[in-house]
């Protein structure tokens, strides 16, 4: 795992609405910046002096034009995301609501549309959305675990490309309850942008939310 050491990382944050009684969940396709041409949640990064929370209602209300009430905004889990060759790895804080206010609105960045959980997008996101976005659908959270991407070959990622084959290697275990632990796909998505999973660990946490994942990988405290 030489080619996925760490150094340092930044704090992130990604949210998802949900409508439970519709089933259907928010997403938005970005327009622009990192992740470009792929249906994602809202998020981004969180400003000095700001909290995770903080910046997670920024980044939706900026990015989606609504709002949430502070009850009804939960911590659903914090995922790693560790790039090949790139030493500063994204904690990223994920939330999720199912209530909001507000006139959902497209902005430069992000252009707003509610799926139903049966037809999400999933060769149109980032590839690991299709391990963890059905466990925050239906309920398995909250969940903490690292993800690792590789950069595709670049005709991998053409128009027309249907297969490219990734690493299939297994990982170990992480500790706390029901762990999950990954083989990445065999066949790689070509809409669903410049990196490919290589690699996962994921743990349904018993415990709560980790206040945050050290480089190592470790969970010092949880947040209940
Ligand atoms: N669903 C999903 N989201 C991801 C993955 N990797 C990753 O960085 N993200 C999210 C976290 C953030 O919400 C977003 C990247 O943040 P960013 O800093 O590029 O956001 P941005 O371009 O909107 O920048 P800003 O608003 O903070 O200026 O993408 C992934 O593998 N899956």
């Amino acid at each position: 795992m030489e080619s996925f050491t760490i150094t340092s990382k930044k704090v992130l944050t990604l949210v998802l609405v949900i409508d439970k009684a519709k089933q259907m969940v928010l997403l938005g396709y970005k327009k622009r910046g990192f992740g470009a041409h792929l249906w994602n949640g809202f998020g981004g990064k969180v400003e000095p002096g700001e909290t995770t929370r903080e910046g997670a209602l920024r980044e939706l209300e900026e990015e989606a034009g609504i709002t949430v009430k502070s009850e009804d905004f939960k911590k659903a889990g914090i995922l790693l995301f560790q790039f090949e060759n790139d030493p500063v790895a994204l904690e990223t804080h994920v939330y999720k609501s199912y209530e909001f206010q507000g006139q959902i609105r497209e902005c430069e960045e992000m252009r707003p549309q509610w799926f139903a959980f049966a037809n999400v997008p999933y060769d149109q996101m980032w590839e690991d959305d299709q391990i963890w976005l059905p466990m925050l659908l239906n309920g398995q959270d909250p969940f903490y675990g690292r993800i690792y991407l590789k950069r595709k070959p670049v005709e991998d990622i053409q128009e027309g490309e249907t297969t490219a084959a990734v690493n299939t290697s297994t990982s170990t275990h992480v500790n706390h309850s029901t762990t999950m632990t990954g083989t990445s796909f065999t066949t790689a998505q070509p809409k669903s942008g410049p990196f490919a999973m290589w690699d996962y660990q994921l743990v349904h946490s018993l415990q709560g939310v980790p206040h945050e994942i050290a480089l190592d990988g470790t969970i010092a405290s949880f947040e209940n």
